[in-house]
């Protein structure tokens, strides 16, 4: 099978773009490879010599490499978008960030890493979505570690690590490291009510598909509920687990034309990216301890041992039972 360039793992394997002003539309078409030298990839856009994985898979695919064209390089990606809009508590809301044609290279990556799943995608199993989201797939979700795809989307971690701490100089400051992915979808009239993503921490948050209406709802300090529009493409950074939001899709809500409905195998509209970093499994245990004795009067091992349940997915069973 075909190495995804989303989860190319090896630094050498990580293409430089050369610089190139910002194109409404379409990324597909680049232009015809310059003679490669022997030393260089031969690869379109790709300036790394040669052995450079990313030429090979270029050949044998006969298009763009699309590990080159996704907008890896976050300098490159923060000097053609416009200014970030602040948000509450030091997040940023980076409008457009993605251009349609990437958005979609992004959601079919997204499509293609869920099969990776033993037993087939989550969503095709499931049927219909309700008026929740619904997990497509996860790698190291942030309250339990567990994956639902077979392969670590590093490269999209590391990306969405760069970006985060570019956008959100708190997360940075505070040593912040992504290691998490949490991709959901929504129907349209989907929404979460009000929350915080309570014990975890600042995380970035990449839009695609429909429309979807945010509200930043801060606690205190006379601060003003702020309402947005997210947009496909849009990306947000925020402190997720100390910035109360809440996410609805409009009813009447549509796609983008690029949006294939059918990939998911339901009825999704809006397709979100969440790359935060988990809470580790001493975190985790420590959280469920506490939760098991205040909810069922017992430890978490014997509350375990009981219900049949694996400690992970039991964390995040008592956290949803200790929200509600
Ligand atoms: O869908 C989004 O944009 C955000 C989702 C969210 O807040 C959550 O899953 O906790
Ligand atoms: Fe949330």
């Amino acid at each position: 099978m075909r190495a995804l360039p989303i989860v190319e793992v090896e630094e050498e394997d990580e293409p430089r773009l050369p610089a190139s002003p910002r194109r409404p539309g379409s990324t597909a078409s680049a232009p015809a490879p310059p003679p490669a030298a022997p030393s260089q990839c031969a690869a379109p856009q790709c300036t790394r010599r040669s052995r450079h994985r990313c030429a090979a898979r270029w050949r044998s695919s006969r298009t763009q490499p699309p590990g080159c064209a996704f907008p890896w390089d976050v300098g490159r990606l923060l000097a053609r978008a416009g200014p970030a809009e602040p948000l509450p508590m030091g997040g940023a809301l980076l409008r457009s960030a993605l251009e349609p044609a990437e958005a979609r290279w992004l959601c079919r990556e997204m499509t293609r890493l869920s099969r990776t799943r033993a037993g087939g995608p989550l969503l095709a199993a499931g049927g219909g979505l309700g008026n929740r989201p619904r997990e497509m797939l996860s790698w190291c979700h942030p309250f339990s570690r567990l994956s639902s795809c077979g392969e670590r989307p590093t490269r999209l971690l590391r990306w969405s690590e760069e970006l985060l701490h570019a956008l959100a100089p708190g997360a940075a400051a505070a040593g912040v490291r992504v290691d998490s992915l949490l991709v959901q979808v929504y129907a349209a009239g989907g929404s979460l009510l009000p929350h915080t993503d309570a014990d975890l921490s600042w995380g970035l948050g990449v839009s695609l598909g429909a429309e979807a209406v945010f509200e930043c709802l801060p606690r205190g300090d006379g601060a003003v509920p702020q309402t947005i529009r997210l947009r496909s493409g849009d990306i947000v950074a925020g402190e997720w687990g100390a910035l109360r939001h809440a996410v609805r899709v409009p009813r009447a809500a549509a796609a983008p034309e690029w949006w294939d409905g059918e990939a998911f195998g339901c009825a999704a509209v809006r397709c979100s990216l969440l790359a935060r970093q988990a809470l580790t499994a001493e975190e985790q245990r420590a959280l469920g301890e506490g939760r098991a004795r205040r909810l069922y009067g017992i430890g978490l091992e014997e509350l375990a041992r009981r219900t049949g349940e694996e400690v992970p997915s039991l964390c995040l069973r008592l956290r949803h039972e200790a929200a509600e």
